[in-house]
């Protein structure tokens, strides 16, 4: 049995990896998988936008980005709608979709949550039990497949997913009793990171220096409630020289540059400024010069013990997100932790963008990273030069969605003391309108690659400019949702799985391979789909999280404290904010 569950994939799939199809995939402007070629819409020019999903009408209203394509700044989209300019623009899209009727309608039909359940918290329930969340909380686009091929292709899934399972209709996991036959891949070569010991790290935070110190730091400490107080466990000090009055000022302290760490040596407390924080005497790469431009590398060395202490990786500056979201300052890509030069030019640059709601994120949505960073080492194509979340807008009609500019700021809080390598791009959650996952990407490949002054890419040694490759981080969940009619449009998924790429993170109760193996685009475009194995499994869900909340149970060690703090600071999830809000 391999380790991909199959008993054999050899005769099913000539040259199916261990882990995904993706070895041989061309470095990018689209990914040939096709011996006659990708479908047109394939290659779009970087002039051309993607179509909107109602794309044949030219008084559909988009942001203004879609009018100035150049640079990073464009005015705040809240008050800046125009009109879509000529649909010339998207011909080779139309050229496709006269062809195919289905393709021809894909007006966003919303699907209301059923209204006749008005408990929120049961909403959760129903949606964390549902196996088709999207179809009962998401948009749907264009039309569903035929009838016909939608039994055919659940036949073959049902087949497939049975005969991956040796008949028992799902995969067996690695911890069942059949762990020994199915064995652990290759464990990740770890050379490239140089990362010193973990143990090194903390050893190099044991004696902090009071005078280094910083008054503000989180506290649990609550005006009200009682699941704050069950909840708010998260104290990172409970002196109460620490504690903000308020809950405002705890809010304020997040914000603050500054953190406090409480360890068995007791409270230390370090500010985010390197030169006032010099406890990082040994065992720290981060003060050593890196690879990147301005002398930290994100990317060089630090593992999640030691992120979690490490202050010198760059921050956001303070309040860019929030501003912008407010309509107070001009959108820019947040940049502080890119990187702008490769360590090996053999491989490709890979940016990791992650859609999704992240309402809350937990420490299941950083892991898809880390997980997809060792697939990443291990494939030895590609090399990481960031990753993104890009929480979905307000205007996202799901279950449990908190406005926008929360679920920004949580993702924030999530990884600006975790990651070293990890941003949050607020572009899209700051959009007027819903934006498909595919324009999302279409916007992160003109952030990053366009520039009319040819400003965009990697500079390489030779002072050329190489493209950043662009990928998806998915869960398995989402990626079967590629299957359910109406969700997602044909183009677009040629375009998310053909001009970018997609890594899957396999999801408990999702059978990612019979999936692929099933799904006439997905197999297609499998060269760029890079399915990542849970050694560990993972299946922290926000939907519960919310629901703990709600019942006043504790989150601790299911999210980071900072998040969490953030919550209950904000009284997030607790009674009609469960549902869905426009913010
Ligand atoms: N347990 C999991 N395993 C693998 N991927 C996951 C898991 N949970 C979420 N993901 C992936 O994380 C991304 C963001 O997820 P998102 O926040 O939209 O939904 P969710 O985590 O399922 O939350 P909710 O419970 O609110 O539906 C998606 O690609 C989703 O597939
Ligand atoms: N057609 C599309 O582009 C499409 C369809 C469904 C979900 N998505 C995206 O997937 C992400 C996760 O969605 P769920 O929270 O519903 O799992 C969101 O970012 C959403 O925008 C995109």
């Amino acid at each position: 049995m391999a380790a991909n569950g199959f008993k054999s994939p050899a005769p099913v799939l000539p040259g199916l990896g261990l882990h995904s199809f993706h070895n041989d995939s061309p470095p990018f402007a689209g990914a040939a998988t096709s011996e006659h070629g990708d479908p047109e819409y394939l290659s779009l020019e970087s002039s051309q936008t993607l179509p909107s999903s109602s794309s044949h009408d030219d008084s559909q209203l988009l942001p203004e980005r879609h009018l100035h394509q150049h640079g990073d700044h464009y005015r705040n989209p809240q008050n800046n709608l125009t009109r879509l300019p000529s649909s010339s623009s998207i011909n080779t899209i139309q050229t496709q979709s006269k062809s195919n009727p289905r393709i021809d309608a894909p007006v966003p039909q919303r699907i209301p949550i059923p209204s006749n359940n008005s408990n929120p918290v049961d909403d959760d329930l129903s949606l964390s039990s549902s196996r088709s969340r999207r179809l009962l909380s998401g948009y749907l686009f264009g039309n569903p497949p035929s009838p016909s091929e939608n039994k055919n292709l659940a036949e073959e899934v049902g087949a497939v997913a049975n005969t991956a399972s040796g008949g028992r209709g799902r995969r067996p996991s690695l911890d069942s009793e059949e762990e020994g036959r199915y064995p652990l891949p290759t464990p990740p070569i770890k050379d490239d990171r140089d990362s010193p010991p973990l143990s090194e790290a903390f050893k190099s935070y044991s004696s902090p220096k009071p005078s280094q110190t910083n008054n503000r730091t989180l506290s649990a400490q609550s005006s009200d409630s009682q699941i704050e107080k069950r909840t708010g466990e998260i104290s990172l000090n409970d002196s109460p020289e620490y504690r903000p009055a308020s809950s405002t000022e705890a809010t304020a302290s997040h914000e603050a540059n500054s953190v406090g760490v409480t360890n068995q040596t007791g409270i230390i407390k370090l500010t985010n400024n390197p030169e006032q924080n010099d406890t990082r005497e040994t065992g720290s790469r981060s003060k050593e010069p890196g690879h990147g431009q301005g002398g930290y590398d994100p990317l060089d060395g630090l593992n999640d013990g030691e992120a979690d202490l490490d202050l010198s990786a760059p921050q956001a500056t303070d309040g860019g997100s929030g501003a912008y979201l407010r309509g107070e300052v001009d959108y820019s890509l947040p940049r502080h932790r890119l990187r702008k030069t490769m360590k090996d030019e053999s491989k490709i640059p890979l940016v990791i963008v992650a859609c999704g709601s992240f309402s809350p994120p937990t420490y299941l949505h950083l892991r898809m990273f880390e997980m997809a960073k060792d697939e990443i080492i291990e494939s030895q194509t590609y090399e990481i030069m960031a990753g993104y979340y890009s929480p979905v807008s307000s205007y996202y009609k799901k279950s449990g969605l908190a406005p926008a500019n929360h679920r920004v700021r949580m993702c924030e809080l999530a990884v600006e003391h975790t990651s070293t390598w990890l941003m949050v791009d607020p572009w899209e959650a700051g959009q007027p309108e819903y934006q498909r996952t595919a324009i999302v990407l279409d916007h992160f490949d003109e952030m990053l690659n366009g520039g009319k002054n040819g400003e965009g890419g990697v500079t390489m040694n030779d002072g050329k400019k190489r493209r950043y490759k662009i990928m998806l981080l998915a869960g398995g969940d989402l990626i079967e949702s590629f299957g359910e009619p109406g969700v997602w449009s044909e183009p677009d998924l040629h375009i998310i799985l053909g001009r970018f790429g997609c890594l899957i993170v396999e999801r408990a109760g999702s059978d990612v391979w019979a999936f692929l193996l099933s799904h006439d685009i997905l197999y297609h475009h499998r060269r760029n789909v890079i399915v990542i194995k849970q050694l560990i499994y993972n299946d922290i869900s926000s939907t519960k999280v919310r629901l703990f909340v709600r019942r006043g149970m504790s989150i601790k060690y299911l999210l980071p404290n900072s998040v969490i703090q953030y919550i209950y600071d904000n009284k997030l999830y607790r009674f009609t904010d469960v549902k869905a809000t426009i913010g």
